[in-house]
């Protein structure tokens, strides 16, 4: 069977204002390839700007890329709008927290609407589906009682959080609770996790195939996102849906992926079923990951001491004013993009007046 998510040698620099990648420009990602079977869910890991988002929005046909580069279902997800369109290939990524396609229209999520005429305004969905990403069961309730009474406790905190995630995936879904929405909720007056947990829930009412997460959690108590982890396991294994999740967060995630990806810099550096890795390493997925990162961190500063000491930029990429400017020879970025998302102008665009950064490294600002 062919793999779900294919990407052949992805290489891609984001254009300039021109719409053209700057001449010369270094690849930001760079000779990438991973395949991803039915059933399999990958955490996609790398420090702050390695190119995470860079590639799951290329894979969400955010970005166009050569067709031969990034095949997700067998199709191109830029050029093949339907993959979207028909929910097989769902995007949930940061720009969420704003805006949310309804009713075909972007619309801001913390505009004066209720979270019930948000989901309900999504048409082709199954009853059923929604009801089981909405609804809060008489579990979670009396588990959140008890939690409530025990919150200065970590460890008991902790305790449930554990027990949460190790919910036998045969329990009845009504034993289960998804994302526990209020369907009362008026999204202006709504927290930042109740909007988001109505934002995660209108991205997963359609039974997509292949599902792409770019750190959804960061606002979700650790309830919901125990359940919403394991809600996802159950899609990737009995209805064979693909995932690939790029986070920073590790809790809970110890036997929650079949593969792991690793991208430094742009460039994939391990890219390995969870059991190759836990043989690798006797370490939690935690303690594995920050090795990997402080080796690369480590290498880096050495590196760049070695250019200084030689008398040479730090880096090797010399930005000017909008451009990027690297040695053309060696850097020649073989590219095919028009940087043009469906999404906003200025998420793609790079300019003078439009700086950009990861996600995560606005954050950290
Ligand atoms: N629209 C853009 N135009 C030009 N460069 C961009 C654009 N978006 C991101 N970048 C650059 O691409 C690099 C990779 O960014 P990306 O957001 O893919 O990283 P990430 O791994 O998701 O990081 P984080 O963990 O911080 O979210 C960064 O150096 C960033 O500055």
């Amino acid at each position: 069977m062919a793999p779900m998510v294919e990407i052949n040698h992805l290489t891609f620099t984001y254009p300039g204002i021109d719409g053209r990648p700057p001449p010369g420009a270094p690849p930001l990602i760079e000779d990438v390839c991973f395949s991803l079977d039915a059933g399999q869910r990958c955490l996609l890991i790398g420090a702050n700007g390695a190119g995470k988002t860079t590639i799951l929005k290329i894979l969400g046909g955010k970005h166009m890329v050569d067709p031969s580069m990034v095949r997700v279902l067998g199709r191109s997800a830029f050029h093949d709008t339907a993959l979207t369109s028909s929910g097989d290939l769902c995007y949930l990524g940061g720009e969420w927290r704003r805006d949310v396609a309804f009713a075909g229209y972007q619309v801001n999520i913390q505009m004066d609407i209720s979270a019930e005429k948000m989901i309900f305004g999504v048409a082709g969905v199954d009853p059923k589906r929604r009801e089981e990403l909405i609804k809060a069961s008489s579990l979670f309730h009396s588990v959140n009682s008890v939690l409530k009474k025990n919150l200065t406790n970590p460890t008991f905190v902790m305790e449930q959080f554990n027990k949460s995630i190790q919910l036998p995936l045969t329990a009845p879904v009504n034993e289960r609770n998804i994302l526990d929405i209020d369907l009362s909720w008026r999204m202006h007056k709504a927290s930042d996790g109740q909007r988001r947990r109505v934002q995660i829930c209108m991205g997963l009412l359609k039974a997509f195939k292949v599902l792409l997460l770019d750190e959804i959690t960061v606002d979700l108590d650790v309830l919901a996102r125990a359940n919403l982890l394991t809600y996802l396991k159950k899609e990737c294994e009995e209805r064979g849906a693909t995932i690939i999740y790029a986070t920073h967060i590790f809790d809970g995630l110890d036997d929650w992926p079949t593969h792991i990806v690793y991208i430094a810099h742009g460039k994939l550096q391990l890219a390995l079923p969870l059991e190759k890795v836990k043989e690798i390493s006797q370490l939690s997925l935690m303690r594995t990951v920050e090795a990997w990162l402080r080796k690369e961190r480590d290498e880096d500063r050495r590196r760049r001491r070695e250019r200084k000491e030689k008398g040479l930029p730090e880096s090797d990429k010399v930005v000017e004013g909008t451009r990027v400017i690297g040695d053309p020879a060696k850097n020649a970025a073989k590219v095919v993009n028009n940087g043009w998302a469906a999404g906003r102008l200025t998420s793609t665009i790079a300019g003078e007046e439009n700086f950009i950064f990861s996600s995560n490294s606005v954050l950290r600002q």
